[in-house]
């Protein structure tokens, strides 16, 4: 393996600019001195929300965001840097960035929970060192020459991980095994492991800069069980900020709890004082790997494509409005009599209306690893949804979508994960410290 000296100042830890904006503060109040601004919560990046929004060329703002100081200023999309250190980890309000790498890891045979304490203190100090743009020691140099580009990296703890750091006692019930549901077709080697790693950034080099860190940080400690890359729309592909698509081609996010509900905290993190207290400001993040069945979708005509979902495909309209965010009106009669939303359409099914208010923070990737034997894309959705407890949220959803979703002739679930994701870390401490050291 190639590696080069500590470098600055291109990728090293830098005064904020007062130009530097940052998307999420993880429930801190931004640095003074800095701009802040809470993106909306879709992959509309930084040069469509401020640049294009603004009027501005995205070109002005890559020399407004003057930051280096030994070469041309970086652009506003590299020089976005998300705090590490917070009442949250990042990525879970972080608007989803443009790449994603998943990356499960068991403890190696002999790792308990002290070895697992200094990976988890390595993990969170590269992390917030990568994170804001700093250069490791021994780096590989794959980043070089770029900012943070909103990097994040959120690390959780599967159910396996408490057994083997002898911490059974501290694992909370909401880490029990999810149910089996009738459709699925899962892949256990692909699936759950001790620890978790979610890593986005709007640059694909320095997303994959940051895993090849953290799995080289991970050592003799714990091996990697599975790994899974995603993507979505990039930062500024669009003329103004707009909620992603997936690659059925719906616009896919609309309905999303956001920062700033009044339920929202409720909904998406363990309170203070919640159980187990080592949670307190976590959340439980669900995985499912869904494969989408685009040969067979790609041949159904729009109006049914568009019955499937309850919404419009050009626009994301519900079926029962004119735009985007209107509200869906699931009582809504047709001139024959029938609801307007079928009563197997995937917002109805979903809608927390429907579900006792069952609520969630759906934050997904796209994934296409190449073609299968039959010549069908292996694509999909790496689904990831966040929630203060997941009985009470993604549980009852997924097993009403097992029974009658009209999308599930489309889709396939081959692999699957829950992790609970410790409270941001304090400066100077790590996640998970609270469990590990404290328990
Ligand atoms: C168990 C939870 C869910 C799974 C699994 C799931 C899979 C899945 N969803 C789409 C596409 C869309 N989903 C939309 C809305 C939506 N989906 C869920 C939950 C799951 N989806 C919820 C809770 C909601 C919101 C319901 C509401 O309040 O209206 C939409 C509509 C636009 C939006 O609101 O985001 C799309 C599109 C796919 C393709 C998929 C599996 C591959
Ligand atoms: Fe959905």
């Amino acid at each position: 393996m190639t590696t080069e000296p500590k470098r600055k100042p291109s990728r090293t830890a830098r005064p904020a600019s007062p130009h530097e904006t940052k998307n999420d503060t993880n429930g801190q109040d931004a640095a003074p001195g800095r701009l802040s601004r809470r993106r909306l919560l879709t992959t509309a990046g930084t040069a469509g929300a401020v640049g294009l929004a603004a009027g501005a060329p995205a070109g002005a703002l890559a020399h407004s965001a003057a930051t280096g100081d030994d070469g041309p200023a970086l652009t506003a999309l590299g020089s976005t840097a998300v705090p590490f250190h917070g009442t949250h980890q990042p990525g879970i309000t972080t608007p989803a960035q443009a790449h994603a790498h998943l990356a499960a890891f068991d403890l190696a045979p002999g790792a308990g929970r002290r070895e697992a304490a200094a990976l988890l203190r390595r993990w969170s100090g590269l992390a917030a060192e990568l994170m804001a743009g700093g250069t490791p020691e021994a780096d590989t140099g794959v980043a070089r020459d770029a900012g943070p580009a909103s990097l994040s990296v959120t690390i959780g703890l599967g159910h396996g991980f408490f057994d083997a750091t002898g911490l059974t006692g501290a694992r909370p019930a909401a880490l029990d095994p999810l149910p089996a549901f009738s459709a699925d077709v899962l892949d256990e080697g692909r699936s759950n492991g001790h620890l978790w790693l979610q890593i986005g950034a709007d640059d694909a080099l320095v997303a994959f800069h940051a895993l090849r860190a953290l799995h080289r940080a991970a050592g003799e400690t714990a091996t990697l069980r599975w790994q899974m890359t995603g993507f979505n729309r990039t930062p500024g592909a669009t003329a103004r900020p707009m909620t992603t698509r997936n690659l059925m081609g719906q616009v896919d996010g609309t309905n999303n709890p956001a920062p700033g509900d009044e339920d929202f905290e409720r909904h998406v993190f363990v309170p203070e004082g919640g159980d187990p207290a080592w949670m307190a400001g976590g959340s439980y993040v669900v995985f499912r790997r869904i494969r989408m069945l685009l040969d067979a979708w790609e041949a159904r005509p729009l109006a049914e494509q568009e019955r499937v979902m309850g919404r419009r495909k050009s626009d994301g309209a519900p079926l029962t409005g004119e735009r985007e965010t209107d509200p869906v009106d699931l009582a809504a009669v047709g001139p024959d009599g029938r609801g307007v939303i079928a009563a197997n359409a995937h917002v109805r099914v979903t809608a927390p209306e429907t579900n006792g208010g069952a609520t969630m923070l759906r934050r997904s990737f796209s994934y296409h690893d190449g073609f299968r034997d039959d010549g069908a894309p292996d694509a999909g959705l790496l689904f990831l949804c966040w929630q203060a407890d997941p009985l009470r949220a993604f549980v009852p959803v997924q097993r009403k979508l097992d029974r009658g979703d009209a999308l599930s002739e489309f889709v396939r679930h081959e692999a699957s994960g829950l992790f609970a994701v410790p409270g941001g870390a304090r400066e100077g401490e790590y996640v998970g410290q609270a469990l590990v050291e404290g328990y």
